[in-house]
């Protein structure tokens, strides 16, 4: 594979969909494709970057290899299109929205990945997600909770490697950073092992 894979993460609200979705023209004319997601949400959920299907057709696709990376978490599952290893292997990058409890698998799969970790103070994502409004209250606070789990393990130095990126004020201003880490990334020389 001669492409780079950029994988985002970070809580629930933390503003993955709203990163995407500004940087998606910008990077998608330098040659780096931003990946739609497959998730078992129902098609009137807004804002999200993703195709959404039943659980029975994700099952179906999982089942004919028809996903990258695969998982399941918040009783969703979510897939990554295995168009993006063709996309890798055609040199374009590939930027996807993941998920933090996949990361070491993300990894195994993928071992020059560069991951982005989104952040955001917790007061400020408690807000934003009670303002999306697209989960009940009872599941936002199972997603906020999910959060104190990853706080640790992923600052813990098992991820020496990771880059953090603070969306608690303004998206734009996250964007220009966000596209400044990858534009780095890039220049980066593949190591010897690649
Ligand atoms: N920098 C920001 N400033 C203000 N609101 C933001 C910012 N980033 C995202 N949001 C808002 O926060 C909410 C969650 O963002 P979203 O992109 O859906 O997060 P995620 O995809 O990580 O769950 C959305 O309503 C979005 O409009
Ligand atoms: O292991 P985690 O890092 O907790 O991630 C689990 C999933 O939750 C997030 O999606 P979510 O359904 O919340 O969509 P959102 O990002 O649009 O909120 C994230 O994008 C992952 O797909």
């Amino acid at each position: 594979m001669t492409g780079r894979l950029i994988y985002l993460i970070g809580p629930s609200g933390s503003g993955k969909d709203s990163l995407l979705d500004a940087v998606r023209e910008t990077l998608e004319g330098e040659g780096c494709r931003v990946a739609r997601r497959v998730i078992t949400r129902s098609a009137e959920a807004k804002g999200e970057l993703a195709e959404a299907v039943s659980a029975e057709e994700f099952a179906r696709r999982a089942e004919r290899g028809d996903f990258a990376m695969s998982w399941y978490a918040n009783g969703l599952s979510y897939g990554i299109p295995a168009v993006i290893d063709d996309w890798l292997a055609a040199g374009d990058d590939v930027l996807v929205n993941g998920s933090r409890g996949y990361l070491p698998e993300a990894r195994r799969r993928y071992p020059h990945l560069l991951a982005v970790l989104l952040t955001v103070e917790d007061a400020v994502l408690r807000r934003r997600l009670h303002a999306r409004g697209r989960e009940s209250a009872e599941e936002i606070e199972t997603r906020l909770a999910r959060n104190a789990g990853f706080a640790d393990t992923l600052l813990a130095g098992e991820n020496p490697d990771l880059c953090l990126l603070d969306n608690s004020g303004d998206l734009e201003q996250t964007c220009q950073r966000l596209l400044q880490l990858i534009e780095a990334h890039r220049s980066q020389a593949w190591p010897d092992s690649a």
